[in-house]
């Protein structure tokens, strides 16, 4: 268990009207004294001068927040200071000089956990909300700060543990000490659950891609009209447009909010057959991120022939575009779309954001958003598939111990432990 304070500036860097730093740790109080006199009653915002070597630092707002009912479960905590860059190094070098030291970074989340105040999902869920750039991402990471996943894998959890325990119940006692048929119980019980994790990893990512957010690739034959409709969707210059032939040749972002999920979306140079050395390792580019990308957008200009190298990227993922519809008519297999007049933009973007909408989480759902979840919950499945086949209760017993593993790893609340007391607990078996 750490004891030392630690401090951090818990609100952005630079200069401002208020700064807030937070500490924590079990000799806050003394840190807090030592600057500020008398410690302010628990929670409740004091004005307090903040003193140092006999020197005024600042007049600030004083917050104490006794453990345990504190974010990080320790006594911690914040001086609301003016914001200017001599006031916080003069109170950091005072703080300092108390012994306090600055924190690393998450540290106060890491000792929120370590304090039993959230799971590791939860602190997830925190560290996804400060980096939500999205009304989805936002939605999300709050659902799951809440401890939205905590709770489902924590019943899994929960439901686990119950069947090991009659798993061992069943080793430990002879046969006909127990219920018949509590073994099938057992594998009934299993069958279930492995369902409702298996339902859980067939979300089609989509938790992880709000997360993440979605990538959407441009490709087209040169001047089919990319760059143009790169600037068009995001509505400001950021790719160089002229008619020159081979003009794009980096891949050029730009991030896009799409009905609450962030969307990067990529520019790419024109597929051909180039010589220009430059020019090809441009397009070997396009090809790498196209291969990456979630969504394609394949363009054909109104005043070009549909070309090969744009064909090929034909794909269940790939959407096709006919631009430059200003210049004649075009086939209707695709989205006519005109970077100069407007036309078909609007169309378009409700295109995409559908299109994002169903590749991404929706609010209503508890998803999984990490690689590791979905590494931890197929590792706990792939155990519970081994149980039907398993020909000792110990097997299976044994099986189960590791999908309890698993999950547990997903929460930092592994609890293997926690199964004695329920074998001994739960069951009577008058013994
Ligand atoms: N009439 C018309 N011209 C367009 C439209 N979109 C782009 N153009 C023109 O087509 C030419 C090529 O446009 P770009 O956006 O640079 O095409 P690109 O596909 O990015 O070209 P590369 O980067 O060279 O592969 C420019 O002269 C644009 O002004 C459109 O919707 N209508
Ligand atoms: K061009
Ligand atoms: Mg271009």
């Amino acid at each position: 268990m750490p004891d030392d304070v630690i401090f951090a500036l818990a609100s952005g860097a630079g200069r401002a009207a208020v700064a807030v730093l937070r500490l924590s740790g079990p000799g806050t109080g003394a840190v807090v004294q030592a600057l500020a006199g008398r410690l302010p009653p628990p929670r409740h915002a004091s004005l307090r001068r903040l003193r140092h070597k006999g020197e005024l630092l600042d007049e600030a707002l004083v917050l104490w927040f006794p453990g345990p009912a504190s974010y990080t479960g320790e006594d911690s905590a914040e001086f609301h200071l003016h914001g200017g860059p001599a006031v916080l190094a003069g109170v950091a070098e005072a703080l300092v000089s108390t012994g306090a030291r600055p924190a690393e970074p998450g540290e106060f989340t890491r000792r929120a956990f370590v304090n039993g105040k959230l799971d590791l999902t939860a602190a997830e869920g925190i560290a996804d909300l400060i980096a939500a750039e999205t009304a989805g991402q936002r939605r999300q990471a709050l659902r799951q700060a809440g401890g939205a996943l905590a709770t489902l894998y924590e019943d899994w959890t929960a439901r686990l543990t119950a069947l090991l325990a009659r798993q061992e119940a069943f080793i430990e006692f002879e046969e006909e000490d127990l219920p018949s048929g509590l073994d099938d119980a057992v594998a009934i019980a299993a069958t279930t659950l492995r369902t409702e994790i298996a339902t859980h990893l067939a979300d089609g990512g989509r938790g992880e891609r709000l997360r993440e957010g979605l990538h959407i690739a441009i490709l087209g034959a040169p001047n089919a009209g990319k760059s143009s409709l790169l600037n068009a969707l995001v509505g400001r210059e950021a790719a160089i447009v002229s008619a020159r032939a081979g003009t794009t040749r980096d891949v050029v972002e730009a991030r896009l909010d799409l009905a609450g999920i962030p969307v990067t979306l990529a520019d790419t140079a024109g597929l051909r057959d180039a010589t220009d050395e430059i020019e090809a390792e441009g397009i070997r580019r396009a090809r790498r991120r196209a291969e990456q990308a979630d969504l394609l957008l394949l363009l054909f200009a109104a005043d070009q022939p549909p070309d090969a190298e744009t064909l090929a990227w034909h794909r269940p993922n790939a959407l096709v575009v006919h631009s430059k519809s200003d210049l004649g008519p075009v086939p209707s297999d695709g989205l006519p779309v005109s970077a100069h007049t407007g036309e078909g933009l609007p169309a378009l973007r409700a295109r995409l954001e559908a299109e994002a909408l169903s590749r991404a989480g929706t609010t209503a759902e508890t998803l999984l958003t990490r690689p590791r979840h979905r590494a931890a919950l197929q590792d706990a499945l792939a155990w519970l598939d081994t149980l039907p086949s398993a020909p000792l209760p110990e097997l299976r017993a044994e099986a189960l111990r590791a999908a309890l593993r698993a999950i547990g790893r997903i929460t930092g609340r592994v609890g293997v432990e926690a199964v004695l007391d329920v074998v001994f607990g739960e069951f009577c078996i008058g013994k």
